[in-house]
């Protein structure tokens, strides 16, 4: 469904990107994990065409992205911070979206009305807490029932009630054979979601292997004792470090 090859990725000296080559496949929930800039964003805004790769490609089932922008359709994004007008109101930021795919589009407005976002629709963008910026974003990126579900650090700020809210949606899309990429520092938010890890490290992949594979090769059945598991013979001390922390 998604495939990328090659991807590099400059900003001035740093090397954000450095030839990460993965493959998504429908069905399938991949976490991306690991040490903050370690290239995760950047990775997820090169597959919804918002940074441009310095070299390689992404494609979307067979189709080079920079080719045909119309694949953004077929996905969801959630971003790390999502920025909205200011002076717009909840309601009228759902009117704007509906309107720009048309009227007629199918959505999806469970999370929309989970989180009681419709007892808030005269609330102004710029008086919401974090944490219901986060539940409207939540309520777009799974709006018009898109195949690929991009959420970056979803749970984020979300209250605990909101965060399982959250992830139950999740398990009902995933349920329904989408393809989710997540990115997380809560490994235990990611672990009863995940089929399979992406962990970056200074831009490169260092292992992407399915949750079968990990628990497999490591004798663990937790997902953050798997990846240390397998990070202690790949990595660094810093990188264990991390993941103690992220724990
Ligand atoms: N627009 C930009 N201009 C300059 N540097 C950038 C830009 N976007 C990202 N970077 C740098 O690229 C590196 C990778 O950033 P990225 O946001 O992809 O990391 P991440 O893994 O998502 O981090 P985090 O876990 O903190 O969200 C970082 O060093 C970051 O500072």
């Amino acid at each position: 469904m998604i495939k990328i090859e090659n991807l590099h990725k400059r900003f001035k000296k740093l090397q954000a990107l450095n030839n990460v080559n993965v493959e998504f496949s429908k069905g399938q929930v991949v976490s991306l994990i690991g040490p903050n800039g370690s290239g995760k964003t950047t990775l997820i805004k090169s597959i919804l065409g918002l940074v441009k790769p310095d070299n390689g490609q992404v494609l979307f089932n067979g189709i080079s992205v920079d080719k045909d922008i119309n694949y953004r359709k077929h996905i969801g994004y959630m971003p790390q911070i999502g920025r909205y007008p200011d002076n717009m109101k909840i309601g009228q930021i759902f009117d704007m979206i509906r309107n720009l795919r048309g009227k007629d589009t199918k959505v999806d407005e469970e999370l929309f009305y989970r989180f009681k976002l419709d007892t808030m629709l005269d609330k102004s963008m710029k008086s919401l807490s974090g944490g219901t910026r986060q539940k409207v974003s939540a309520a777009l990126a799974f709006l018009f029932d898109a195949d690929v579900l991009i959420l970056d650090e979803p749970t984020a700020g979300l209250d605990p009630v909101a965060s399982e809210i959250l992830k139950e949606k999740i398990i009902a899309e995933k349920a329904k054979g989408k393809l989710i990429l997540i990115t997380s520092h809560i490994l235990s938010d990611l672990e009863e979601l995940t089929t399979h890890v992406l962990y970056l490290q200074d831009g490169k992949v260092v292992f992407n292997k399915s949750m079968l594979e990990l628990y497999e090769m490591t004798g663990e059945d937790k997902l953050s004792r798997a990846i240390a598991a397998v990070m202690r013979n790949e990595i660094k001390e810093k990188d264990v470090a991390y993941l103690r922390i992220a724990k």
